[in-house]
């Protein structure tokens, strides 16, 4: 299997109407697959609008319309499809879900956000996404035969030990769907997908839904990808686009190989366990 491949982050214009968000993905899906991406992602919650007032409204079960959309769109082009995340029902609870779809369109993961976004930023921002959520409970690493992939949804990025497990287990890529907002987006976005690449010395991508100024949470775009060494390598401004980056496997070894940081580590003073 190759060492080196592209990948495609769909900076998705999310709208109210889901039919119109599930069509646009997919047709987007089959342009980004066409340009040569062997593993394409969505943003969070790419089938409805951001927000616990719509969450109830928009949510399905697993399998259901979207995650039936993804799976066609995955067998369709032939790639490895990350479904960004829908707001999931089961059992009387909803959930930040993310699905994962093999070539063939077989869901291979699927992953429920583990810390809900609740923060509190007096005078500036507040969310509380556990009014209407409940948390995950799982790690999730797929296999994509390029290379291991581990996913976390947005606020979980913050939490750096998800990054060292998902590295520990052999992680070269992970994708966080996320959906920063115009208050944190600008001061810390960009920060932490360098923080958690640096770390651990692997492949890092967020991917936003586009900006929409008449939403009543404004997301900051700006999808990316940052390469082992700390580099922006592909960025989108706010507007829908779909960013390419090319992921470089051997790249990554020669970095972990110049800094051996995976052999340095203490393991007699700290853990992760
Ligand atoms: N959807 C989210 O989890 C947003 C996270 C966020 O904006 C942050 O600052 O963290």
């Amino acid at each position: 299997m190759a060492s080196a491949f592209r990948i495609a982050l769909i900076q998705l214009a999310v709208t109210a109407n889901k039919v119109e968000n599930l069509t646009r993905a997919s047709k987007l899906i089959s342009e980004a697959a066409k340009s040569g991406a062997k593993i394409i992602s969505l943003p969070e919650c790419f089938n409805s609008p951001y927000g616990t007032k719509y969450f109830p409204e928009y949510a399905e079960k697993i399998p259901g319309q979207s995650t039936e959309s993804l799976s066609k769109a995955a067998k369709d082009n032939e790639v490895f499809l990350v479904g960004g995340s829908i707001p999931e029902e089961d059992n009387g609870k909803l959930y930040n879900t993310c699905t994962v779809y093999n070539p063939k369109g077989e869901m291979i993961a699927k992953h429920r956000k583990i810390h809900l976004f609740d923060i509190d930023i007096p005078g500036k921002f507040k969310f509380k996404e556990s009014d209407a959520l409940s948390p995950g409970n799982t790690l999730t690493v797929f296999d994509t035969g390029f290379c291991k992939v581990g996913i976390a949804i947005c606020y979980d990025i913050r939490f750096a030990e998800i990054a060292q497990l998902y590295c520990k287990q052999g992680c070269g890529l992970l994708l966080y769907p996320g959906a920063f907002n115009m208050t944190t987006g600008p001061a810390h976005w960009e920060i932490l997908q360098k923080a958690r690449a640096l770390d651990n010395q692997l492949y890092v991508a967020a991917i936003s839904p586009a900006r929409d100024e008449t939403a009543s949470y404004i997301a900051w775009g700006h999808t990316s990808a940052v390469n082992p060494w700390g580099e922006v390598i592909a960025k989108a401004n706010h507007e829908e686009k779909i960013v390419y980056a090319d992921i470089d496997l051997a790249y990554m070894n020669e970095v972990r190989q110049q800094i051996p940081l995976q052999h340095q580590r203490r393991h007699d003073l700290y853990q992760v366990l």
